[in-house]
């Protein structure tokens, strides 16, 4: 198979889907892989590498698409790709559909195979090609939230942590799932006073194992959710329905009633987000302050540290991506049942529900087409 590594054009985004071990591993396995100019570059991933490597380097776009038999990327096709994409075509990346109409037509219209990184769910239902960039976004979630309370950057002052004879910032972490945890963990490492909450009793008792004494796991229910967030300095947003649409679990009525000057960290956005206010920004211009409240809604976070994120994400996609190569699409899916939940649209049909349901699409299954 022919495998196309695309270089990333969401604004101030630097990672690359794949490492130059990565395009060793292809080449070992009998594969080509072709590489756009500068892919790897903000990760520090030089085009000699990847030649090094055995990969061929194509300057543009337009020149992947046309060659690959499989195109990967980091973050979802843009608008100026969906007309690149080729009938047959595979697309594995991030996608987001639930959260993105034009992009789900114009999946659609391509005819393409799109296997979504965020949806390959294992049977334990844990997410592994999500895991990794949730690691990332929670602990960095956490790093955002503290940098804005500075007051320069429009916040209340507070330090996270406090100091000796000074109470510390409480923080607030809806949802303990990867992203929530590695953001509580950060945040009680810093010596703040941390909520976490959950609807997830069995969850919850695990966390109570496993944190520290400074953090607290809650049942999540809408009064609880509004007594905490009025006494939070940072809110992290962290909740997840598997490929559908994020619940609005902040409400514009909660909001007017923080602090002014606390943060609110949505790392839901890319499903939508989970505060009422949020939309979502980007690495140039991250916040947006409404009612006081400084609002930090980037939905590619781990761009910010592309290093670290390249290589994290790249150790869980490979595998699957190999897998993809190796048997083609219909075998790998029908063997593996995690890639298969992976799969949002086949030639203009739409097969993961989340997404049918979001824009009120036919939901095909998956299983009629393989
Ligand atoms: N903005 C960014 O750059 C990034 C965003 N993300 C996003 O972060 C979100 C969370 O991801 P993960 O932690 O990996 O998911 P996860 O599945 O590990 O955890 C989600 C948690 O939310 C809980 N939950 C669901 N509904 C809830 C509710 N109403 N109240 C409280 N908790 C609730 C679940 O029980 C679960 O424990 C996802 O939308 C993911 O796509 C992940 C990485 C990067
Ligand atoms: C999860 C995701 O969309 C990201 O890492 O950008």
């Amino acid at each position: 198979m022919i495998v196309g590594i695309l270089k990333e054009i969401k604004v101030l985004e630097r990672r690359v889907c794949m490492t130059p071990a990565g395009v060793v591993a292809m080449v070992q396995n009998g594969h080509e892989v072709v590489v756009e100019k500068d892919a790897g570059a903000g990760s520090g991933f030089e085009d000699a590498l990847y030649v090094e490597a055995g990969a061929t380097i194509l300057d543009t776009p337009a020149e992947v698409y046309a060659k690959a038999d499989m195109v990967m990327h980091v973050k979802e096709p843009q608008p100026s790709e969906y007309d690149m994409i080729r009938e047959g075509q595979i697309v594995f990346t991030y996608l987001h559909l639930a959260a993105d109409e034009p992009q789900t037509m114009g999946l659609m219209k391509s005819k393409s195979i799109c296997i979504a990184y965020e949806t390959v769910e294992k049977a334990d239902g844990s997410l592994p090609l999500l895991l990794p960039m949730s690691e990332v976004a929670g602990r960095m979630a956490t790093q955002e939230g503290a940098k804005y309370l500075e007051m320069p950057m429009g916040g209340r002052g507070v330090l996270l942590g406090g100091v000796t004879g000074v109470e510390p910032a409480t923080v607030v972490v809806i949802g303990g799932g990867v992203v929530g945890v590695n953001a509580a963990k950060m945040a009680c490492g810093l010596g703040a006073k941390v909520y976490i909450l959950d609807t997830n009793l069995d969850r919850l008792r695990y966390l109570d194992d496993i944190m520290p004494a400074n953090c607290y796991p809650v049942m999540s229910n809408p009064s609880v959710l509004r007594e905490l967030v009025l006494q939070a300095d940072v809110v992290i947003g962290a909740v997840l329905i598997a490929g559908a649409k994020a619940p609005k679990l902040l409400t514009k009525d909660m909001l007017k009633d923080m602090k002014d000057g606390s943060v609110i960290v949505d790392v839901a956005i890319d499903q939508g987000g989970c505060f009422e206010t949020s939309k979502a920004t980007t690495h140039e211009d991250p916040t947006f302050v409404v009612d006081g409240v400084t609002h930090y809604c980037v939905a590619n976070m781990p761009g910010a540290v592309s290093r670290t994120s390249t290589m994290a994400l790249t150790n869980a996609t490979l595998p699957y991506a190999l897998e993809i190569a190796n048997k083609g699409w219909k075998k790998a899916v029908q063997e593996n049942e995690a890639l298969k939940k992976g799969v949002n649209v086949v030639d203009g049909k739409i097969t993961f529900k989340g997404v049918s349901d979001a824009w009120n699409l036919d939901y095909t299954d998956i299983n009629e087409l393989i």
